[in-house]
């Protein structure tokens, strides 16, 4: 890069300097080989250009790769690739540009001498940048010429922001100057006002000056190409800008603001020395390590890091810094064809510009776009931490706490209590969740394994009180947990989909984002005298976990959120082993005092179930023996979808015998209602389509009033609803869906199953049973603006499962412990094996008691159209099933069935089973539904005795109605 006057005489550069290492360091050329240069990419595309076309081109550079393979840098005027960059570069052998180097060799070595006879007449080898460097030091030759190329490139580019010479360059530097002005602040804050002050007018001297020579050095050279230059200049930065903001927004390092700190740096590092610039560089060189000037002392601390010339960073004989547009002093010739053939993209090895005190750039664009600066660090992390913000929320739907990305943070405390605020990023996809708490007095964690993973960090702030202590803790992010929290629920029960989703696995358009928080309040008591954890026998915890589970359920059109919030108690003892605390009044005292297991394992299956409930967004679900010490249902266990025969949780996830019916039937074949659909109406309007199409083209009231066409219904009876696009299912003449539905009125009309509460309608006990055509997947409308889909959603009331008096012998049953129900609420599906009706059939006694029939179409009993092969099924809930298999049996039940065909076609008759309730429920009593009800008792008269009646082998239910007629 530097050479004195002998190495200019007609020699070409490169191997002047390879000679001149030759004899110094007696090394062999090969020797000097030290990298080895990859082939450069060819480019292809003369295909693509106008070979008859005059073409413009002039040499504007020259640089050196591999030490000696020098490189002339082409421009072509009226030629630019696709990014942008117009140069090309070519061996000094090439062909192509033969006898057009001549002109520029020249006029570089004129500029040269002219720049030395400064240097000369300064006596400052440092005053234009030029240094003389050993020609030995072949290690850190390249470092030099990327600190030298870093200088030259900051002094243009700080030149050009002082001059402010177009709004471009304004845009490309706006961040910087923030930046600018932070470090500013920083240094007052470090150094004073006075200091800073001076330091910042001597930078701006020196920069001026700079600037000066800059100027002068292309007036010398009568280039009058400079302000073509600068245009150029002015385009390629704004392409670069555009580039950055982007990247910005992308949270990339952005290549305006390496530049911007490296200024700033360079400001820095000037002024406590009392050095110039130019000074500092010589001190740096003679150090031999890269030349960006290092903070001093405590601006030091500053740590706004240079971005400055790293090899790691920075591809060999290229800046990272974007290339300033070449200095044209070369000549300007007209060429047939652009770049001829073969073409080369720049030289991918170390190189070297033949620059002087106004440097110039070769990089093309491309490179700049390939090898972003290394970032300020702080800039950076500011990016990163906003990133994973913005991802976290969005997956997980927590606000991202600023502690959160910090594992040592402390969080407010409160005495006596603390909220603790958990966030289960994990919920949406994941099986599971846990609970974790820690205090000082002792460490408690339940988590399942799986979401133990997917903990990120976690902050735990004790205040240890004599005898009563409080913990905090918070979670969010994607680590490990602690060391000092002890699982002790290893796995939970394996969950999926939606309470009520289908018992085929369908291909659903809609997205489920489920957010569940849970908040954790814990206190810990104990009887130990020292804050520090203890193995204390009487110490406890109490933590009320209240869960709070919200859905959003996208599809279609629209998208609903709905919420529930359940909470529990939860004891420990200092052993972790979860315990109902003796004053629930939930637990009554066991007579033998043997309540540890007991109520641990209830408490685990509470929150398991619970959890999985949370995870389709249904309410919770908890196991409560308040009679016997029986620790919860036989064969329900905690993981059961992995044992045999042991109870599975199927609100989230079906099973079935059947494999070949989980094939889902055609979409095309499914109902399908254009209702809420705004274009895109390629949906089957089935019988309706003239009214429907006439609502959305211009319909009025009096057309609902009054309808025409097939439909013929007057909805006003239905729902009182004006259609509009959003609640057209309301009218079911009009919705696609409900116009095959057999739920009419007395004058024959359509009517809508459920009201506009979501109640189910047809509540008498003498209804026999109902089949419902739900709107389905395919359909337009949402889950939760859609009226006609009401058993598909989650359940919102909460189930307790509870152990039923010993006396009455009906072991386990379920109740509304937390609220009362409505009549015609909606509660649940029936879940199990799906086996024929042959096989259930053939169940006796008990067993058959926990299968209920599908009775969608019976083709025994249907008309002539019926089909005659229509398969039959059952619900076997023997081995898995979900909360509604604990439903007891009663004479006088509260629940009652329909069907209702949710995610499959009507003729595979495998709709599913709806419990809902007939009457109002009080809070705390238990839910019955008729085992019976298909099948009524034969009549016979009035018998004098109930007992005469009841079929033999039935057994009394303990119902208390008068006519019994037994569970079985
Ligand atoms: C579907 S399960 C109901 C849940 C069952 N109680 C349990 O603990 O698993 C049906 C079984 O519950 C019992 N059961 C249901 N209703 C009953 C009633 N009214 N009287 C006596 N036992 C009943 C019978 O043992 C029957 O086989």
């Amino acid at each position: 890069m530097l050479y004195d006057d002998e190495d200019l005489g007609g020699h070409e550069p490169g191997q002047q300097q390879n000679q001149k290492t030759d004899e110094d360091g007696g090394s062999s050329e090969s020797d000097n080989n030290l990298y080895e240069s990859s082939e450069p990419e060819r480019e292809d595309w003369q295909d693509e250009i106008d070979t008859e076309k005059d073409w413009d081109m002039k040499i504007v550079g020259v640089e050196v790769a591999n030490g000696d393979e020098i490189y002339y840098e082409a421009r072509w005027p009226g030629w630019s690739r696709s990014d942008g960059t117009t140069n090309t570069y070519h061996h000094k052998n090439d062909p192509s540009i033969k006898g057009l180097t001549r002109d520029w060799d020249n006029a570089r070595q004129k500029k040269i001498k002219n720049l030395i006879g400064k240097v000369k007449k300064s006596n400052d080898d440092t005053a234009l940048g030029i240094e003389i460097w050993p020609d030995n030091d072949v290690m850190s030759s390249n470092t030099r010429y990327r600190a030298q190329l870093f200088d030259e490139k900051l002094a243009i580019t700080e030149g050009r922001l002082n001059r402010k010479r177009n709004s471009a360059v304004r845009v490309e530097y706006d961040l910087g100057e923030g930046l600018e002005r932070e470090m500013l602040r920083l240094l007052k804050k470090e150094i004073g006002e006075e200091e800073t002050r001076k330091m910042l007018k001597e930078y701006n001297d020196d920069e001026e000056s700079d600037d000066d020579d800059g100027k002068d050095t292309d007036n010398e050279d009568g280039d009058n190409d400079n302000d073509e230059n600068q245009d150029d200049r002015s385009v390629q930065r704004r392409t670069r800008s555009e580039t950055a903001s982007s990247r910005t927004r992308s949270t990339a390092p952005s290549t305006s603001n390496s530049a911007s700190i490296s200024r700033a740096q360079s400001t820095i590092s000037s002024g406590p020395s009392g050095l110039s610039r130019s000074q500092l560089k010589n001190v740096s060189n003679a150090r031999s390590i890269p030349r960006i000037p290092q903070a001093q002392g405590s601006v030091g601390q500053v740590k706004l890091s240079a971005p400055g010339p790293s090899s790691s960073l920075i591809p060999p004989g290229r800046s990272a810094f974007s290339p300033a547009p070449p200095s044209s002093f070369g000549p300007q010739v007209s060429r047939k064809i652009p770049p001829a053939s073969p073409l080369h993209s720049s030289p991918t090895t170390s190189s070297s510009t033949f620059s002087t005190g106004l440097a110039s750039s070769r990089s093309p664009a491309s490179t700049v776009h390939t090898t972003p600066p290394p970032p300020s660090s702080s800039l950076f992390l500011s990016s990163t931490s906003h990133s994973a913000s913005t991802t976290r929320t969005r997956t997980s739907s927590i606000s991202k706490k600023p502690w959160a990305t910090s594992p040592m943070t402390k969080l407010p405390t409160k005495i006596g209590s603390s909220a603790v605020s958990f966030s289960n990023p994990s919920l949406p996809t994941s099986s599971s969740s846990s609970f974790s708490s820690s205090s000082s007095s002792k460490p408690l964690s339940i988590m399942s394994s799986t979401f133990a993973s997917s903990l990120s960090s976690m902050s735990t702030v004790s205040t240890p009180t004599v005898g009563r202590s409080t913990s905090a803790l918070s979670f969010s992010g994607s680590e490990t947990l602690p060391k000092h929290t002890i699982p002790i629920l290893a796995d939970s029960i394996p969950l999926g989909a939606a309470e009520s989703r289908p018992m085929k696995a369908l291909p659903h358009r809609k997205t489920q984002t489920q957010i569940q928080t849970f908040n954790i309040e814990t206190t810990s008591t104990t009887a130990s005298t020292t804050s520090k954890p203890t193995l204390s026998h009487n110490s406890r915890t109490r933590t009320k976990i209240t869960t709070t589970s919200a859905e959003t359920v996208r599809d279609g059109l629209g998208s609903k959120s709905r919420a529930s919030t359940d909470s529990m108690n939860l004891d420990t003892n200092q052993n972790n082993v979860v315990e109902l605390g003796e004053d629930d009044p939930r637990v009554k005292p066991n007579r033998k005092g043997k309540t540890r297991e007991t109520r641990s394992r209830l408490q685990l299956l509470s929150l398991a179930w619970t959890e999985a409930a949370a995870q389709v967004g249904a309410a919770s679900i908890t196991f409560v023996n308040e009679v016997d010490e029986e620790d919860g249902p036989p064969g329900v266990g905690l993981d059961t979808d992995s044992r045999e025969g042991e109870f599975t949780y199927l609100e989230a996830k079906p099973k079935t015998h059947l494999q070949e019916l989980l094939e889902p039937p055609d979409p095309g074949m499914f109902l399908q209602c254009g209702c809420g659909a705004e274009s895109d109406r390629d949906v089957d309007m089935d019988i309706n389509d003239d009214i429907y199409i006439e609502m959305l083209f211009g319909g009025t009231e009096s057309d609902l009033d009054t309808p025409k066409g097939k439909g013929k219904a007057k909805e006003t009876s239905d729902s009182g609803h004006i259609p509009t696009l959003q609640n057209v299912c309301d009218v079911s003449s009009l919705c696609g869906c409900q116009g095959i539905s057999e739920l009419v009125d007395k004058a024959g009309n359509h009517i809508r199953a459920y009201t506009d509460e979501g109640l189910f309608k047809f509540t008498s006990r003498s209804n026999p049973r109902i089949e419902v055509i739900e709107c389905n997947q395919y359909c337009k409308c949402t889950l939760y603006e859609c009226s006609n889909r009401v058993a598909q959603r989650p359940r919102s009331i909460p189930v307790e499962i509870f152990k039923t008096e010993k006396n009455q012998g009906r072991g386990w049953g379920v109740r509304c412990a937390e609220q009362n129900v409505k009549r015609g609420t909606v509660l649940g599906c029936y879940t199990g094996e799906l086996i024929h009706r042959q096989t259930a059939n053939e169940l006796e006694g008990e067993y058959g008691t926990y299968v209920f029939d599908l009775d969608g179409r019976d083709p025994a009993e249907d008309d002539e159209e019926s089909d005659p092969n229509l398969q039959m099924y059952s619900i076997d809930a023997r081995k898995c099933g979900n909360w509604t298999r604990f439903l007891n049996h009663s004479c006088l039940p509260n629940l009652a069935v329909y069907t209702a065909v949710l995610d499959t076609i009507p003729e595979q008759n495998i709709p599913r089973l709806v419990f809902f309730a007939l009457e109002d429920i009080l809070k705390g009593t238990e839910m019955t539904v008729d085992y019976h009800a298909g099948n009524p008792l034969p009549k016979k008269g009035k018998a004098r005795k109930w007992e005469e009646m009841r079929p033999q082998g039935t057994s009394e239910c303990f119902c208390g109605a008068k006519r019994c007629r037994g569970w079985v």
